[in-house]
Formats: C-alpha cells, structure tokens, sequence
C-alpha cells in the first residue's frame, strides 16, 4: 500500500517543490488509461504525408508537453518517469554524471530477445563484453566489409533488376527486403564464412519477434512468461534452438579463427564509395533520415544514487526518459524548419547542425552508444548509393503515412516503394560495356 500510494505521493511533491509537474497519478494504474487512450487514438488512422511525426509516435510526450512543459513526470503504473530533453541535461546523464546512471532492465519480452546481450548487460559483465565485441565494429574492419556489403545490396539489386525486367518498374515493399538486408549483413559480420548457420539462427529469432510482438500486444501481466502457455511453450523451445545452433557456431568460429570472410564484389562499386562529394552527400542524407525518423525513439536510465541533474535533485531510482524523437524534432534546437527534410543543415557536421552540438543522438551517446552505428551507415549508404546507379524510385500510390512504434519505430503498412530502372545503365549493361 505505501509502495502504491504513500511513495507516488511523496514523488509528486519532492518534484511539484522543483516546479515540475505532469498529469496526476492514479493508484495502481498511474497514468496507463490516458497513455493508451492516447497511442490508440494516435495510431488509429494514417497521418498527413509530413515529417511532423511526433504527434503520431510519442504522442503521450506531445500532448503533455504542452500542459506542463517539455519535463514532466508520466506514471507508467506505479513506476516514474521524468521526461529529459534538454540536450544539456541530456549529456550530464549520458557522459559526465553516466557512473550514477544505469541502463533500465529491458522488458522481459525484450530479454527473452536479446538474450544474455550486450544491450540489457550492466556493470563488469558489461564492460567485459563491450570490450571483447568493439573491435569487430572498428572502422578498419568495418573497410574490409565493404565488399562484403556491397554484395549483400548487389544481390538484393539483382532480384529487383529481374523482378522490373518486362515493364521496366516493379513495386517493392522495401521494409521486408531490407530487415533481410540488414540480417544477412550482420550475419556475414557475425559469422563469416558459417553463413548459412547464422542465417537459420536469424529465422529463428524472426519466429521468436513474432510471438514477442503477439505478446506486445496484450496487457503486459507480470509473471506471464513462466506460464506454460501454448506460446511460451513455442518460444521456450525457439530459445532452446537458437543458443543451441549458437553454441555451435561460436565453437566453429574458435577453432578457425584465422579465416577470412570473403567478399566478391565488383570493384567499381569501390570506387562510388571513394568520391568524396558523393559521401558528403549520403552522409547527409543518411543523417538527416535518422533526424526524422530515430529507429530508437527514445531510451531509459535509472538513478543509482540521489543525484543532482541540473539544478533539479533527483532520488534514487528514478527513471529518466529521453525522447530521442522529441530532441530530433524540437523547433527551439534546430529551427522553424525542423519539420522539413533538409540534408544541407548537416553541411558542416553532425555538431554544427542545431543549436547545441549534442542535438543529433539517433545512437545514443557516451559509453552506452550504439556498437553497431558505423556498420548500419555503412550499410545504408552503400545501399542508397549502389540503388541510385541502377534506379530512380518514389513512393507507390498505395503506401499510407503511418511511422509507429513497437519496440522500434517501423512504418504500420509497410513502405511500399516505385523503382524504376535507369535506362541508360541498363543498355550499356546489356551491351556489355
Ligand atoms: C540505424 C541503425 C541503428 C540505430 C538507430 C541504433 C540505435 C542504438 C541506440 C540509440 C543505442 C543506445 C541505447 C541506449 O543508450 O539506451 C544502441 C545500442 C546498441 N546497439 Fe544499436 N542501433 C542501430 C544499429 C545497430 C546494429 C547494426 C548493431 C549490431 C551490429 C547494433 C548493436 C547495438 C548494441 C549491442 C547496443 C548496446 C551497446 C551497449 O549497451 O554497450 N545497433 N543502438
């Protein structure tokens, strides 16, 4: 009962002396009923074709803000949160006051996901294993991977190639082809040469997202995932299969531990690669699509310790919620257009883009940032730069604005897209030249 009431309680009025406020917590429940009411209704219907995505997305972040200000605490039941997006604040917790911080634990769905993984992992187990994997992720290697990559998109082109042979344009719902991209990347970066292992491991993982995403859906009850259900029974088993088939790769990847991976890609592709203007270019771009569209919309730390953030005093064990999404599209830091897509705002760099050097966070940042970061810009912009020399494309009639989140944001009905063959390219190919 204190734990319930009395403590919420007590929360609201240490943070109502600070001056910050947020809608009333209700026993048991916090806010949950406005935070549903309020994604339902966001999500109920397709939005305008426009980047002011927010509304849609965060919209319990949208709505409140403009009641009590942009940090405010939201009750997700009796859990706080204290909503931080002020990029000065945003740096104490993830860089200069990160020792008094720790990483939220995931949501058991999440977990089950990841497994014992990098991303939920705390403390020395952590920093154990971040030492071990950050040296794959270094950009020396990540050069060798090129090749490696440009053959995964040249594949993928060469399906697309075949599909538009007798009109000369295909439709394609990009979103699946590219979640099987970014897989077959990974696995190549992964597992090398036991390639065709580490694919079967990534379907299987693809089964467990599904009946995560089943569970997602349904009222979160704790204790649920140890219930012998039909389902967890199957995700049980799935789990079974893929550290199994893990174990073993992982075993193979010992033993041959000299092995190269191999690429076999055309070494014009390279070249593309090399043109300075051109990777200033998709640099831009790929910047500027992760501004609008964070694939992580926003992330979570808990204090470990009371803590002084700013001028505000925070107690232990509050969680602090950072709407990525929110900084990314925040008009007072990167001006009245921020709403528009404009890759020439990061013509000077990442820190000279906004108001405040450290407004762009689609990674994260600090010693929590993102492993993986240098290899999806690679792989995004080898994609975009091999699919330009091959075709131009627009969005299909059919696809409706709809970017939502679940777990990731992700667009509702897909994104199907117009790819329309180049011409030119295509007669010189087919000459031979
Ligand atoms: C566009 C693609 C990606 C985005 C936007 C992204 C975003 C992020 C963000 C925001 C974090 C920090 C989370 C936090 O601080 O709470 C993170 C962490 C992480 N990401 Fe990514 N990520 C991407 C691709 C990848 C890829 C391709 C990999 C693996 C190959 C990867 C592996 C990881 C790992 C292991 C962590 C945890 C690092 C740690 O806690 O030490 N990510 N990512």
């Amino acid at each position: 009962m204190a734990l319930l009431w009395w403590r919420p309680r007590k929360i609201e009025h240490h943070f109502s002396k600070q001056g910050i406020r947020g809608p009333p917590y209700r026993f048991f429940i916090g806010n949950a009923k406005e935070l549903v009411g309020l994604m339902l209704k966001a999500s109920s219907q397709p939005m305008p074709f426009s980047h002011n995505i927010l509304p849609r997305v965060l919209s319990f972040y949208h709505h409140w803000k403009k009641i009590y200000g942009a940090t405010f605490l939201v009750w997700f039941g009796p859990t706080v949160r204290l909503t931080v997006a002020d990029p000065d604040l945003i740096r104490e917790i993830f860089t200069s006051k990160s020792e008094f911080y720790e990483k939220n634990e995931a949501h058991p769905l999440i977990r089950q996901l990841e497994g014992d993984g990098l991303l939920s992992l705390k403390g020395e187990k952590w920093a154990h294993r971040r030492k071990i994997i950050t040296p794959t992720f270094h950009m020396e290697n990540l050069r060798m991977l090129i090749p490696v990559v440009a053959t995964s998109v040249t594949e993928m082109l060469d399906k697309w190639m075949e599909m538009s042979s007798d009109s000369g344009e295909v439709e394609i719902e990009v979103s699946e082809w590219f979640q099987t991209l970014t897989e077959d990347v990974i696995t190549k970066t992964a597992f090398g040469s036991s390639y065709q292992e580490g694919k079967a491991i990534f379907r299987l993982q693809a089964q467990q997202m599904d009946l995560a995403a089943e569970a997602f859906q349904k009222v979160f009850i704790p204790g649920y995932r140890f219930f012998p259900t039909r389902r967890n029974m199957n995700s049980w088993k799935l789990d079974k299969e893929i550290k199994k088939s893990l174990m073993k790769l992982i075993q193979r990847r010992k033993e041959n531990s000299g092995e190269e991976m191999s690429g076999n890609c055309p070494k014009d592709l390279l070249g593309l690669m090399i043109q300075a203007s051109m990777k200033e270019m998709l640099s831009m771009i790929v910047n500027e699509s992760l501004r609008l569209y964070p694939p992580a919309i926003a992330t979570i730390r808990r204090a470990k310790v009371d803590v002084e953030l700013g001028t505000y005093k925070i107690p232990r064990g509050t969680e602090l919620l950072i709407p990525i999404l929110a900084v990314h599209h925040d008009q007072a830091i990167w001006g009245n257009d921020a709403n528009d897509f404009n890759p020439a705002r990061f013509s000077e760099g990442v820190a000279r883009a906004a108001k405040h050097p450290l407004a762009f966070i689609p990674f994260g940042l600090g010693v929590r940032t993102c492993i993986g970061q240098n290899l999806a810009i690679l792989q995004a912009k080898l994609a975009l730069a091999i699919t330009l020399q091959r075709f131009t494309f627009q969005l299909a009639p059919t696809y409706q604005h709809a970017p939502t989140v679940l777990m990731l944001l992700y667009p509702q009905y897909g994104a199907p897209i117009v790819f329309k063959r180049l011409s030119d390219r295509v007669d010189s190919q087919d000459q031979g030249s």
